[in-house]
């Protein structure tokens, strides 16, 4: 039997089907860090996003740095994550800092019930306007905002530094997956906005949309 490896099987006489062509399952890809000190949730932010789930218990710090995918749609447009988790101790610096030249995204990440972890931010922006992309597109985050009874870093506080970066600011918690996902969505659509837009089509401003999407969570959780 001859044939073409692939080629759908015929009844005879007739011309074989082609098999589809293959389609990709995404339309543009992105590569994105997580940064901030060890304990910060860096790992947890990552499984929150990727399996929907909380890894409570004994904390495992991160050895090195490891990667996750996944595809997320904005606007019917499909963007492969690629987002890398670092190890936030110092020890591993300079291994994680090879990795900063061809990310396009950095999430940021502080703990706001650490204030060493809050402080050690300007430091982390520091390095990354070393090591990374001029454009790189950075956020703050100010994680574990389940932990409010150990709160020590005010969420105006985030918000005042991040506004004098110029980098948009969420409160996130990786336990209950608050704002998590808003965090990788706005990364998406920034990706997809600066891949290529219509002439027509309005400017994104992430700054813009996270602040909007915050009032919104705000607004309707009162309804
Ligand atoms: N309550 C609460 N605990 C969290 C949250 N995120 C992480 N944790 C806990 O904080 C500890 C550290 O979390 P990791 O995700 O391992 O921290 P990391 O930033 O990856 O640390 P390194 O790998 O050393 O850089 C773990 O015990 C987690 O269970 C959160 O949003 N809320």
């Amino acid at each position: 039997m001859t044939g073409t490896p692939g080629a759908a099987a015929t009844r005879d006489g007739e011309a074989p089907e082609r098999s589809p062509p293959c389609r990709p399952s995404y339309d543009l890809t992105g590569k994105v860090m997580l940064l901030g000190d060890t304990g910060v949730g860096k790992t947890c932010f990552l499984i929150q996003f990727k399996d929907g789930a909380f890894l409570s218990g004994t904390f495992i710090a991160t050895v090195g740095i490891d990667f996750r995918n996944k595809v997320v749609t904005v606007d019917g447009v499909r963007v492969k994550l690629q987002i890398w988790d670092t190890a936030g101790q110092e020890r591993f610096r300079s291994v994680t800092h090879a990795y900063y030249r061809d990310a396009q995204a950095l999430l940021l990440l502080y703990d706001i019930t650490n204030k060493s972890s809050f402080d050690n931010i300007r430091a982390w922006l520091t390095e990354i306007h070393e090591y990374a992309q001029r454009d790189v597109v950075i956020m703050l985050l100010g994680n574990k905002a389940d932990m409010s009874s150990e709160r020590v870093i005010r969420s105006e506080d985030g918000e005042t530094l991040a506004r004098e970066y110029g980098v948009p600011f969420l409160e996130t918690s990786a336990k209950t997956g608050m704002n998590v996902e808003l965090a990788f969505l706005a990364i998406a659509k920034e990706l997809k906005y600066r891949a290529g837009h219509r002439a027509d089509e309005p400017s994104f401003q992430i700054r813009d949309y996270v602040e909007s999407q915050k009032k919104r969570s705000s607004c309707c959780s009162f309804v």
